[in-house]
């Protein structure tokens, strides 16, 4: 089992192309090489900066990588305003965000078209960051694991184990936990994370589900990264709004690599 920590930033609907091209270097100068050793560092823009970024990490060889938010279930054709996966492949894309709660809410993007972009991504060489998780509602009614595997499963009708092993991210985002600075206890977000590789074992086998990387994303900061990285079953984190500010977000990353900033 060798499960490296993925910290990813979703940058949501923030920053045109010139401030991404400057966080992203005002990351790339502050945290230093050696902590990639220990962490993948992604972020993740809109549309719009991911040409910019790309020419950025092409360029002067960064370590991080980027993705996107979201891709169309279509390769291409009269799908107005929707970003397919091979545009997204030929951009470098390493992940894209499936299945986000705002996404689920704003959007009615539902089970089915969910599994549809994971596909999608798939088909096309990036890894899709699966997010399942579950509402205030739910967790108070005790329903949170069920939710959040049955979510998951879902998402991946139809997959081979071998695509789930080797292409697949989950990330599981309590929507109570989004944006809310509440963020969920250790002992909460593992019990959830451990069922959710218990589900991919089920269904994939323990060899596969050894493999994947199950992340926590809801008001992560630099301050409790470090204990939710240390459950034997969260993997990184899906962070949001800590990942806007430059100094923030390399210190996230330097701790969930396992120390300070020198
Ligand atoms: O995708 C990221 C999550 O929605 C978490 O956002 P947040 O860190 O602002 O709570």
């Amino acid at each position: 089992m060798a499960r490296k920590t993925l910290i990813a930033g979703n940058w949501k609907m923030n920053l045109n192309h010139l401030e991404a091209i400057a966080l992203v270097q005002k990351i790339a100068f502050s945290l230093p090489e050696k902590y990639y050793a220990k962490v993948d560092v992604a972020v993740i823009p809109p549309f719009t900066d991911i040409r910019s970024i790309q020419t950025l990490v092409d360029g002067d060889k960064l370590l991080l990588t980027y993705g996107a938010q979201d891709l169309s279930p279509h390769d291409s054709g009269a799908y107005t305003g929707e970003v397919s996966g091979p545009m997204l492949a030929k951009l470098g894309c390493t992940y894209v965000i499936v299945g986000h709660s705002e996404r689920r809410e704003y959007h009615n993007e539902g089970d089915e078209l969910v599994n549809k972009k994971v596909r999608a991504a798939i088909k096309h060489g990036i890894s899709p960051i699966v997010c399942v998780g579950e509402s205030l509602e739910v967790r108070e009614a005790g329903g949170h694991v069920d939710h959040g595997c049955t979510q998951l499963i879902a998402a991946l009708k139809g997959l081979k184990a071998e695509q789930v092993k080797e292409q697949v991210v989950v990330a599981y985002e309590p929507i109570w936990a989004i944006g809310t600075g509440r963020v969920a206890t250790p002992a909460d977000a593992e019990e959830v994370c451990k069922a959710l590789r218990e589900t991919l074992a089920d269904k994939y086998g323990t060899e596969v589900a050894d493999e994947v990387r199950v992340l926590y994303g809801g008001s992560v900061k630099s301050g409790s990264v470090g204990e939710l990285v240390a459950c034997e079953n969260i993997d990184g984190g899906l962070v949001g709004g800590a990942s806007l500010q430059a100094d923030e977000f390399t210190k996230l990353c330097a701790m969930a690599a396992g120390g300070p900033l020198p």
